[in-house]
């Protein structure tokens, strides 16, 4: 579990975190979702002890960080994949972490196995890993000690898609068993599919948080079809409501059902029919963060 209470924190006259509250429960994924600048790592650091919170309070599994007795052993930090010693071996930063926390040394060949780094490339220097490589590091490095909490700053950066999926499946294993996940993402699609909960934050404020169900509640159907004017006409004449797709084809604020039948009675054919969940975050994403987004900014 982790809990931030009301933290605030300010570098000079600067607010980069404004009364920020959230939740990250057992069993369940949260994701961590805001443009840059949002505030997503310095809340993530807090919540690690590395940086002083201003005010307010961040808590893992009921303590400050800094409090609990051996920290690595508890709780999974990947914050920055490119801050492992350069120097080093894949191998060798596993071994020193698995000394320093205590753990079996054997659970450093698990750990470069079950990352999917080869032994050649664990016993390269991390100088000469790639972006991928460095966060299988981390994630490796995060998942050493078996801890019951994971606070991942941009995992999936820099993985290929067969990374992603991976890291997806190896997520919600993690919190299938009772673990606790926080991961922060600018790749909205790859958070709606991992996670359970969703705080989105933009400009130091947390401008929505709820499960991922209740936050794509209400996203719509997107339709297209060999005729969308006809269709169009016909949905409204059916009083639902109905908007374009700037990319082609209707959103139609109701379920793929109620939008087939709409289709078959006005004799339309149908090309694509699917829930607008899909899409449904990005535009809530958008909207949400227009005021703090760099592109509404400039725009
Ligand atoms: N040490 C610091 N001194 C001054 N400003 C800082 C410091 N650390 C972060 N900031 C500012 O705080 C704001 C939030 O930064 P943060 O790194 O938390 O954003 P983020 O949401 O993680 O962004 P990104 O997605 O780009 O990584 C930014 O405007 C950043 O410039």
């Amino acid at each position: 579990m982790i809990s931030v209470d009301h933290l605030t924190k300010r570098y000079g006259a600067f607010t980069a975190l404004d009364d920020v509250s959230f939740e990250a429960r057992p069993g369940r994924v949260t994701g961590f979702l805001g443009p840059n600048g949002a505030g997503k790592t310095t809340a993530m650091r807090v919540i690690a002890g590395l940086t002083p919170a201003g005010g307010g309070s961040a808590t893992v599994l009921g303590r400050p960080y800094a409090t609990l007795p051996n920290p690595g052993r508890h709780v999974g930090l990947l914050l920055d994949a490119s801050a492992q010693h350069a120097g080093r071996t894949g191998r060798e930063v596993l071994t020193l972490a698995a000394v320093l926390t205590g753990v079996d040394r054997r659970r450093v060949d698990e750990m470069v196995d079950l990352v999917g780094l080869t032994s050649k490339e664990a016993n390269r220097r991390v100088r000469n890993y790639s972006l991928g490589m460095r966060q299988r590091l981390g994630i490796a490095h995060a998942l050493l000690a078996d801890p019951e909490v994971l606070v991942l700053d941009e995992p999936a950066n820099g993985l290929d898609p067969a990374g992603i999926r991976w890291m997806r499946d190896l997520l919600r294993g993690f919190a299938s068993r009772g673990g606790t996940v926080l991961l922060s993402s600018h790749l909205l699609n790859e958070i709606e599919r991992v996670a359970d909960d969703i705080v989105v934050i933009g400009n130091g404020r947390v401008v929505a948080q709820g499960t991922t169900e209740e936050l794509l509640a209400g996203s719509g159907t997107v339709v297209r079809s060999t005729d969308d004017a006809t269709l169009r006409r016909a949905l409204e004449v059916a009083a639902v409501g109905v908007s374009p797709v700037a990319t082609g084809g209707l959103l139609v604020e109701a379920d793929p059902e109620a939008v087939g039948r709409v289709a078959l009675r006005a004799g339309v054919v149908l090309r694509e029919l699917r829930s607008g969940d899909e899409r449904g975050l990005e535009e809530m994403f958008l909207d949400l963060t227009a005021t703090s987004a760099r592109e509404g900014v400039a725009a």
